[in-house]
């Protein structure tokens, strides 16, 4: 757990972070979203203290971060960054490897450690752990990048902009990968990203920075439903919250018996890819299935009076 108490940074007159406080549970993923300058980069380096607060504290599972040297504190944190910061002349097992040797772990730990996360990351271990980073793609050095910030099984990881720089589809990809790890491993996680799209289907709560103020802190569901300002109101952008309503549902939550033709769509899939789907095929209904069984049918009717606000 995370506990940021009145937390701010002064850069000569000006408070890029002003008094925040702020939550985040074990095992809870928090999204810190705003736009450019916002401070979210500086809020979230003062958890590993990269960054110095000028007043505040912050607590990791009930110790003031400040009680460790801050060197030890960040060899029990995860960090990972746009660009991912892999050391160019060390291999991907030395880059993955790198905190579990500090800690002091043997060579077999390490390796089957490096293994482990290279099959997590779909990446094989034959072909990939001898490799220099220059050899892997943009994606994949920031797989590596993701790896190696979990290599030493930190209950804390913190990404900032982590899959700003790839392509839409490997992205996608990624971000199912830190579901998933998340999942698996209850990591607590801080993310930074300006993408508004990115902290709704990643974070169980999300933090709206604006001028170093936390404007809101809150699920998705309520950020949408009840935005605590005007700014988060901008932010979430009018026209798109029909759809960033039904983007935080599955199907399988709208699933009704009844008569559907064309192609199935997963009953995880979220309402907005449903509505998409029945749209784009011009279909009243599609089936939904699960485990390659058709279970029923959602229809555009319902969908569309699903994404209906809550004063309508
Ligand atoms: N070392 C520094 N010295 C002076 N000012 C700084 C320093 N670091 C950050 N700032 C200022 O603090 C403010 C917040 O910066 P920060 O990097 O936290 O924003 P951000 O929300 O992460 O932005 P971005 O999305 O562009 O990365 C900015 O106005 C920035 O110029």
């Amino acid at each position: 757990m995370i506990e940021i108490e009145g937390i701010t940074k002064v850069y000569g007159d000006y408070n890029a972070v002003d008094n925040v406080s702020l939550t985040v549970e074990r095992g809870e993923l928090a999204a810190i979203v705003g736009t450019s300058g916002s401070g979210k980069t500086t809020l979230m380096r003062m958890i590993n203290r990269l960054v110095e607060p000028t007043s505040g504290v912050i607590r990791i599972d009930g110790r003031d971060n400040r009680e460790l040297p801050d060197y030890e504190l960040r060899r029990g944190i995860g960090y990972a960054i746009q660009g991912h910061g892999l050391f160019p002349h060390r291999s991907v097992a030395e880059n993955i490897a790198t905190v579990p040797k500090l800690l002091g772990w043997d060579r077999k730990r390490r390796d089957a450690r490096v293994d482990e996360l290279l099959e997590l990351f779909h990446l094989e271990p034959e072909a990939f752990r001898d490799r220099m980073p220059h050899e892997l793609s943009g994606g994949q050095q920031q797989r590596i990048g993701v790896a190696r910030a979990l290599a030493a099984e930190p209950a804390l990881l913190l990404m900032d902009e982590p899959f700003g720089a790839l392509d839409p589809i490997i992205r996608a990809k990624a971000q199912e990968d830190l579901i998933d790890i998340q999942r698996k491993f209850s990591t607590t996680v801080v993310l930074v990203t300006h993408d508004m799209d990115e902290a709704i289907l990643l974070g169980h709560k999300i933090a709206v920075m604006h001028e170093g103020r936390l404007e809101q802190y809150a699920p998705a569901a309520e950020i949408i439903a009840d935005p605590a300002s005007a700014f988060v109101n901008e932010l979430l952008g009018t026209g798109d919250k029909a759809f960033r309503m039904l983007s935080l549902e599955a199907c399988e939550n709208l699933v009704e018996q009844g008569p559907a033709e064309g192609e199935a769509i997963p009953a995880s899939a979220s309402l907005k890819d449903a509505l998409a789907a029945a749209l784009w095929s011009g279909r009243d209904a599609l089936p939904v299935e699960r485990d390659d069984k058709v279970i029923g049918r959602v229809t555009r009717d319902a969908l569309i009076r699903r994404a209906a606000g809550p004063s309508s």
